[in-house]
């Protein structure tokens, strides 16, 4: 895909009301032709309550936001291709997840969406030792310029056995260097096999982004 990445529409759009509140789930499929869609919408300007979900592939994204979403966990089956949009209502906001695929060739989009969010959202396979390196580089590289961003890391996969310990990934992250101004939380999450109720941490996750947003706005 290198440097054109298209936008083909919408597709697969959904619907349904849960115990969580309603949303609807929606991807944009990639086809040469048309440009990236900006995150501000058509007049360019920013939307409210904006929630950036960036992250290696393979980190967990897509299904940390399904779960999110509907309550229930669900993994994903297949890689981000563009941007998955995932609107999740709360009592306390209204907020729409924009999830950037984190292969190679997606990553350079990444940046062009952090000026019109409210929040990063991080996520980071903590099984993935090798690769936890280039997790903190792009994730340093991604905040750099911005002091005051709210950013929640999740250590996702700590089912996996081998998983890295939060302590652990505070430090391979080098967390304590993300500066103190800046609203920052990590919090271990996984994604159990289909079909139980979302873990109280993710529950947790849910709320402090919902609260994160309402704070930011
Ligand atoms: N064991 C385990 N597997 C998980 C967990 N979360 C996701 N997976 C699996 O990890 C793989 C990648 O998950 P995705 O949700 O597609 O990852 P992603 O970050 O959206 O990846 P891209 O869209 O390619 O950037 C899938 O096979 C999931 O089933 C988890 O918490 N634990
Ligand atoms: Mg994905």
């Amino acid at each position: 895909m290198g440097g054109s990445l298209r936008r083909a529409g919408l597709a697969g759009a959904a619907l349904a009301l849960g115990a969580g509140g309603a949303y609807v789930a929606w991807r944009c499929l990639a086809r040469a032709g048309d440009p990236v869609p900006r995150a501000g919408g058509e007049q360019g300007k920013p939307q409210s309550k904006q929630i950036l979900v960036l992250g290696l592939d393979g980190a967990g994204k897509t299904s940390v936001l399904h779960s999110l979403a509907t309550n229930h966990v669900k993994r994903s089956t297949a890689p981000t291709e563009g941007i998955n949009a995932v609107c999740i209502n709360t009592e306390e906001a209204k907020m729409e997840f924009l999830e950037i695929g984190g292969s190679e060739s997606l990553r350079s989009y990444w940046k062009m969406y952090l000026p019109r969010v409210l929040v990063l959202i991080y996520v980071v396979d903590s099984a993935d030792h090798e690769r936890l390196p280039l997790a903190k580089q792009l994730l340093h590289q991604l905040i750099q310029n911005d002091s005051t961003l709210p950013v929640v890391i999740l250590a996702n996969k700590q089912d996996l056995k081998g998983a890295c310990c939060i302590t652990d990934l505070h430090d391979a992250l080098a967390l304590s260097e993300i500066g103190d101004e800046r609203k920052m939380f990590l919090i271990g999450t996984h994604v159990a096999e289909d079909g139980s109720a979302i873990s109280s941490s993710m529950k947790d996750a849910k709320e402090l982004i919902a609260q994160l947003v309402s704070e930011t706005q």
